[in-house]
């Protein structure tokens, strides 16, 4: 029996190869004048062809979004705004550049336009990362929800592989996750597993083909729909092991959730068997868990910790952090289960595949 609450969130949304071109009658349609462009320093140049493109209409150029969202980084761009005039942000980027438009956003309530050139699905969450003396802090607040998204597959064609799979694989936790959240919905279930069989599909066929333009513009579809589906439900023991490793100890977003997943799936195997066979069905496996490992390693993503910067050392740190303050999850989690996660987390560490 279906009992459920859904909110729609106010966005629109713009899909297809070449669809940035219609990037001026979008700022134009939010009423906007002035367009402050942002990217990370290594996207400049794509950068400045969009901010080229707009003539008039972009008020400048901000190239140092980075991973995390600085509050330092956030406020020096918001200064950056106010003294050129800028009425909107154009965020072309993955999530750092998304995260930056929306640190701006949140204090200077300038409307954002998002053109995401990675799979993470910020674009399409209320939810904000902000980093301060160190910490990580996140939010939900809706005035940092993109106001237009715009995803032109074409600019994901230079995303190098390595980070097309662990940014696609990013996008299949949101959806997994999704599916058995708890205050999950039938429609939010359906883009979950479209958006992981999208996916699914998607990136052995940009490994062996990275410019392949229709393998390119699954993935962005598989990546819009899992990003709806974080920005729908509440996330669970995946995302909070993730935000520890990412956050205490700086381990490269995209990957850690590529190695973490299989693990988080396996520990939630046993109390979430209806979202792990819908897992299992999009990724065409018997097992859900396998089938994210057996991705992952199929297409030469790292699927152990100690090869993306944690140390050993560091793994009592990190099982201390993620119980001590559980988000819900199907299979609680907490200070009692803190030997099972610590042992989680040595599998990861080791890259073995999945209990
Ligand atoms: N608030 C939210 O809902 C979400 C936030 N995030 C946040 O986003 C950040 C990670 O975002 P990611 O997209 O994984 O990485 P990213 O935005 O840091 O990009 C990684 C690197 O790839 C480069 N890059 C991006 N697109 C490219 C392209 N098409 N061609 C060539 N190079 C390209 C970037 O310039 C950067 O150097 C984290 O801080 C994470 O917390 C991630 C998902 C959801
Ligand atoms: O972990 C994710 O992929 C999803 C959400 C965030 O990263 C939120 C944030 O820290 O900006």
């Amino acid at each position: 029996m279906h009992d459920f609450i859904h909110t729609t969130h106010p966005q629109r949304v713009v899909f297809g190869a070449g669809s940035l071109r219609h990037l001026a009658r979008e700022i134009d349609a939010l009423g906007a004048k002035r367009a402050l462009v942002l990217c990370t320093p290594e996207q400049r140049p794509q950068a400045e062809r969009v901010a080229a493109s707009l003539g008039a209409q972009a008020a400048g150029l901000f190239d140092r979004a980075v991973m995390h969202v600085p509050v330092e980084t956030a406020r020096e761009a918001r200064e950056l705004a106010r003294r050129l005039g800028a009425d909107c942000a154009v965020a072309l980027g993955g999530g750092s550049t998304t995260g930056l438009g929306k640190a701006i956003a949140l204090e200077a309530g300038l409307p954002i336009v998002a053109v995401p050139t990675t799979y993470a699905g910020s674009e399409m969450t209320p939810i904000y990362g902000l980093t301060e003396n160190g910490l990580k802090k996140t939010g939900k607040d809706p005035r940092v929800l993109p106001r237009t998204v715009i995803y032109d597959p074409e600019l994901s064609r230079t995303l190098p592989v390595g980070l097309s799979v662990t940014s696609g694989i990013n996008a299949i936790a949101h959806a997994a996750e999704g599916l058995y959240a708890q205050d999950s919905n039938p429609v939010m279930d359906l883009m979950a597993e479209e958006g992981i069989a999208a996916l699914a599909r998607a990136l052995p066929a940009i490994r062996a083909q990275p410019g392949d333009l229709a393998a390119r513009s699954d993935a962005l579809y598989g990546a819009w729909l899992c990003g709806s589906v974080l920005g729908a439900v509440g996330m669970a023991l995946h995302h909070k092991l993730c935000h520890t490793l990412g956050g205490s100890f700086n381990l490269p977003h995209a990957e850690v959730h590529t190695v973490v997943l299989p693990h988080a799936l396996a520990f939630n195997a046993p109390a979430a068997p209806r979202a792990m066979a819908r897992i299992a069905r999009a990724l065409g496996g018997v097992s859900a868990p396998a089938a994210v490992y057996a991705l992952a390693r199929g297409n030469g993503a790292p699927v152990a910790l100690k090869d993306i910067g944690m140390r050993a050392a560091d793994l009592d740190r990190a099982a201390d952090i993620a119980v001590a303050n559980p988000y819900w999850n199907p299979r609680p989690f907490g200070p009692a289960e803190r030997g099972e996660i610590r042992a989680l987390l040595q599998r990861a560490f080791d890259g073995e595949p999945p209990a």
